[in-house]
C-alpha cells in the first residue's frame, strides 16, 4: 500500500496523525477510521486497564479496527440506533444483535473488507432498563482466517459517490456474545452484577465524532490549497484569448474573473487552517480536561466543532468546483485531480454528522446564550461568544479612512451574528407564546436557526484569520498574507451582504466599497499567486493532477495521460468489428440497394 503508515505514535499528536491521514491517501485507505475513529475511542473512552490492552496492539496495527455506529436505518438521531446490548449476569457478557433489517450497520468505512475488529455504538440494556447509546469494542473476524466469527455477517456496500478505495460496509449480529469488559468503561460502566453507572456527562462517548469534526477543517482546509494550487498553475499556463487585441492570447489567470474564481477559495483555504488549528488544540485541551474531570469546555467544543464542520465543508465543496470550472474542459477530465478530490471533499458535508443537523447543534448553544443575553445576564469571558453581549456600532463603518486590524469588518460580522441569533431567539419565544410547543417552534425557526450558526461562525473564522496573520513578524510573508486576509474578509462581506443591507446596517455605498476592496485585492495578489501556491509544497503525487503539475508540462503530460489509458492498448478495439463495424457495414449494403 502506498504510503503505509509508519508506528503510530498514539499520545495525543492529534493533527500530525489527522494531517498524515490525509496526506496517506485522500480517496482513503484500511487504516483511515483505525486511526481517527478507532484509537481515540480508545484513547477517550477506555478505562486505564482497557488502554494497556487495546492501545498498544492497535498503535502497533496488531489489528484493524472502524468504527461502526451508523445503520441502514439511522445516521443521525443516535438515540433512535436499533442494534442492542444486553448484559447477561449470568455469564457477565453482553449479547449483541441487529433486530431488524434497518438495524444493520451501514456506511462505516472500512467495515466491509479490511476491518477485524469494530467500535460498535449500541443500545446497552441491564437489569430490564435502555441507557442509550454505548461503545463496545468487538472482534468480527478471525485474526488467521480474516473469516467473520459466528453470528456475523459483514461485508461491502458498494461503489459510492467517490472514495470508491474505501470499503464502506455493512454488518449485522445474530445475537453474539461479547464479554462485559467488551464496553467501553472509562465514563459509563456496567459492574459485575449488571448494575448500571452513568457517566459524569452523557456525551462523552461521542468524543470520536468530535475529534473527527474538528480533523475535518483542517481537512477542507487541506482540499481548498490543493485544488486552488491545480486550478493557479494551470490557468498561469493555459492562454486563451486576448485582453488587448493583437497583444497576443494572455495567462487565463490574468482575467479577473478568473481570479475572482479561484483567489477566494485559497484564502478560504488559509481561514479553514487557521480555525482548524484552533479547534483542534481546543479539542486536545478538553480531552485532556476529561482526564482531570473537568468537563465545562465540552459544550463549547460541541458547538464551535459542529459549526465548523459544517460551514468549512459547504464552502470547501462550492469551492472545489469553482476551482474545476475555472480549469475549463483539461478540469473536467480525470487527469485534472478534481473529480477525486471533490468526490472525496464532498462526503464531508455528509459524514460525521450532516451538516444541517451541525448547524442546528451549534443554534441550541446560541439560543442559550441568546436567553441570556435577554435575561441582562453578562458575558463569561468566552472569547468565542462573548461578541454576543456587546453592543457594536450602530452602523457599518467598514470604509472609514483606517480600519485597524479589520475591527470595522469583524463588528459588521458581529453584528450580524449578534441580529440574527437575537431575532431567531425572540420569533422562538414569540411562537410558543402563540401556543406552539418547543419543539415546533424550533422547526418553524430551522431556516434562521441555521442562519445564525453561519454567521456566528464566520465571525469566529474572520477573527481568528485576523489575530493568527496579527502575529506573523515576518513582513514579506506577512504583507503577502494580508492580502489574502483581505480578500477573504471583503469576499465575507459580500458573501453575507443580505444579512447586512437588510436592516440598514450596511449601505449599497458601503457594499460598493467592499467590492471594491475585493478587485484591489485581486490585482495584488495575482503577482504573487503561483508563489503562494508553490509555496505549500504539494508533491505531485499528492495533487494527483497533470494540470497542477509543478513543472507546469501540462501539455505533454495530458497526452502521455491519455495514451496510457488501457482503451488505446491497441488502435482498434474487439468492440468495433463486432459492433460498430458491422452495423456500418450492413447500412452501406443497404444503401447500395
Ligand atoms: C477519518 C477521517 C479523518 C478526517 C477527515 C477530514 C477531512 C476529509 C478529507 C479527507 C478524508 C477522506 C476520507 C474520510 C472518510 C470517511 C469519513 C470518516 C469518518 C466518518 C465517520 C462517521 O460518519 S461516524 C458517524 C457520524 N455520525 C454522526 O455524526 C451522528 C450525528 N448525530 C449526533 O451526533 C447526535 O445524534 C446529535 C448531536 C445530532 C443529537 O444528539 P442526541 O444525543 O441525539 O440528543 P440532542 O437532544 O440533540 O442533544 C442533547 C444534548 O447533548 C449535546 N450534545 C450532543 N452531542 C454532543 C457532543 N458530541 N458533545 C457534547 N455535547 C453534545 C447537545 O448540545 C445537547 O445539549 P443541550 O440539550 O444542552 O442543548
Ligand atoms: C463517505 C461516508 C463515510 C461514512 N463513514 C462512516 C463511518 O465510518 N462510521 C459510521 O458510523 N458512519 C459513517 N457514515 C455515515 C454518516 O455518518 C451518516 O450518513 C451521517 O451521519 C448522516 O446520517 P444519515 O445518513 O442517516 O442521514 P439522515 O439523517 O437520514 O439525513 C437525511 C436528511 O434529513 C435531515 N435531517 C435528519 N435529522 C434532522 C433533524 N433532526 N433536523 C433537521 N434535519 C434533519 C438531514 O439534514 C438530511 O438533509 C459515512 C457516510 C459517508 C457518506
Amino acid at each position: 500500500m502506498e504510503h503505509a503508515p509508519k508506528a503510530i505514535d498514539v499520545t495525543n499528536d492529534v493533527e500530525m496523525r489527522t494531517f498524515n491521514f490525509f496526506t496517506m491517501g485522500i480517496d482513503g485507505h484500511p487504516l483511515g477510521l483505525h486511526l481517527d475513529m478507532a484509537i481515540p475511542t480508545i484513547l477517550n473512552n477506555a478505562d486505564e486497564e482497557q488502554q494497556k490492552d487495546w492501545l498498544p496492539k492497535a498503535a502497533n496495527r496488531e489489528f484493524i479496527a472502524t468504527y461502526a455506529q451508523t445503520e441502514m436505518g439511522h445516521g443521525t438521531n443516535l438515540k433512535k440506533l436499533e442494534t442492542t446490548a444486553t448484559y447477561d449476569p449470568k455469564t457477565q457478557e453482553f449479547v449483541l444483535n441487529s433486530p431488524t433489517i434497518t438495524s444493520t450497520k451501514w456506511w462505516p468505512g472500512n467495515l466491509g473488507k479490511s476491518s477485524n475488529y469494530a467500535v460498535v455504538m449500541a443500545q446497552l440494556y441491564t437489569q430490564g432498563k435502555c441507557h442509550g447509546a454505548h461503545p463496545f469494542f468487538v472482534q468480527l473476524r478471525d485474526l488467521n482466517t480474516h473469516k467473520p466469527l459466528k453470528g456475523i455477517t459483514v461485508g461491502d456496500i458498494g461503489p459510492k459517490f467517490g472514495m470508491n478505495t474505501v470499503d464502506n460496509g455493512f454488518l449485522q449480529f445474530d445475537h453474539v456474545r461479547t464479554p462485559r469488559r467488551s464496553m467501553f468503561m472509562k465514563h459509563a460502566k456496567v459492574l459485575p452484577d449488571g448494575r448500571y453507572v452513568p457517566p459524569v456527562h452523557d456525551k462523552l462517548n461521542y468524543s470520536a465524532m468530535v475529534f473527527i469534526r474538528a480533523a475535518i477543517v483542517s481537512g477542507m482546509a487541506y482540499h481548498l490549497l490543493v485544488t486552488s494550487t491545480i486550478a493557479v498553475r494551470y490557468s498561469a499556463i493555459r492562454r486563451q484569448g486576448e485582453i488587448t487585441p493583437g497583444a497576443g492570447e494572455v495567462k487565463v489567470l490574468d482575467y479577473q474573473t478568473q481570479q475572482h474564481r479561484i483567489f477566494p477559495q485559497l484564502a478560504r483555504g488559509l481561514a479553514f487552517r487557521l480555525s482548524g488549528q484552533y479547534i483542534m488544540k481546543l479539542y486536545t485541551q478538553t480531552m485532556d480536561d476529561i482526564r482531570n474531570g473537568d468537563i465545562s469546555a465540552v459544550p463549547d467544543l460541541h458547538a464551535l466543532s459542529c459549526g465548523l464542520k459544517a460551514v468549512t465543508t459547504h464552502h470547501a465543496a462550492l469551492g472545489l468546483e469553482q476551482c474545476r470550472m475555472a480549469c475549463g474542459g483539461h478540469g473536467y477530465s480525470q487527469a485534472s485531480g478534481f473529480p477525486l478530490h471533490y468526490s472525496v471533499a464532498v462526503g464531508a458535508c455528509t459524514y460525521e454528522g450532516e451538516n444541517m443537523v451541525m448547524l442546528l447543534q451549534t443554534a441550541r448553544h446560541l439560543m442559550k446564550i441568546a436567553k441570556a443575553i435577554r435575561a441582562g445576564q453578562s458575558p463569561k469571558s468566552n472569547k468565542i461568544v462573548d461578541y454576543l453581549f456587546h453592543k457594536g456600532p450602530p452602523k457599518c463603518l467598514i470604509d472609514q479612512a483606517y480600519d485597524t486590524n479589520y475591527r470595522n469588518v469583524l463588528e459588521s460580522f458581529e453584528h450580524l451574528a449578534r441580529r440574527q441569533t437575537l431575532e431567531v431567539y425572540d420569533k422562538l419565544v414569540q411562537l410558543q407564546q402563540q401556543g406552539r410547543n418547543y419543539e415546533q417552534a424550533w422547526n418553524d425557526c430551522a431556516v434562521e436557526l441555521c442562519k445564525a450558526t453561519r454567521a456566528h461562525v464566520r465571525t469566529f473564522l474572520a477573527r481568528t484569520f485576523v489575530e493568527e496573520i496579527d502575529k506573523i513578524s515576518d513582513l514579506s510573508i506577512k504583507s503577502v498574507l494580508q492580502d489574502l486576509l483581505q480578500l477573504y474578509l471583503y469576499y465575507e462581506v459580500t458573501e453575507c451582504a443580505t444579512g447586512l443591507l437588510e436592516d440598514g446596517f450596511m449601505t449599497g455605498q458601503q457594499h460598493k466599497y467592499a467590492k471594491k476592496k475585493i478587485y484591489e485585492a485581486l490585482e495584488k495578489i495575482r503577482p504573487n499567486a503561483v508563489s503562494i501556491v508553490d509555496s505549500f509544497d504539494f508533491q505531485d503525487r499528492e495533487l494527483h493532477s497533470v494540470l497542477g503539475r509543478r513543472d507546469g508540462n501540462v501539455y505533454e503530460n495530458l497526452l502521455k495521460w491519455a495514451q496510457s489509458s488501457p482503451l488505446n492498448k491497441t488502435d482498434v478495439l474487439p468492440f468495433h468489428h463486432k459492433y460498430l463495424g458491422k452495423m456500418m457495414e450492413e447500412a452501406r449494403q443497404r444503401s447500395k440497394i
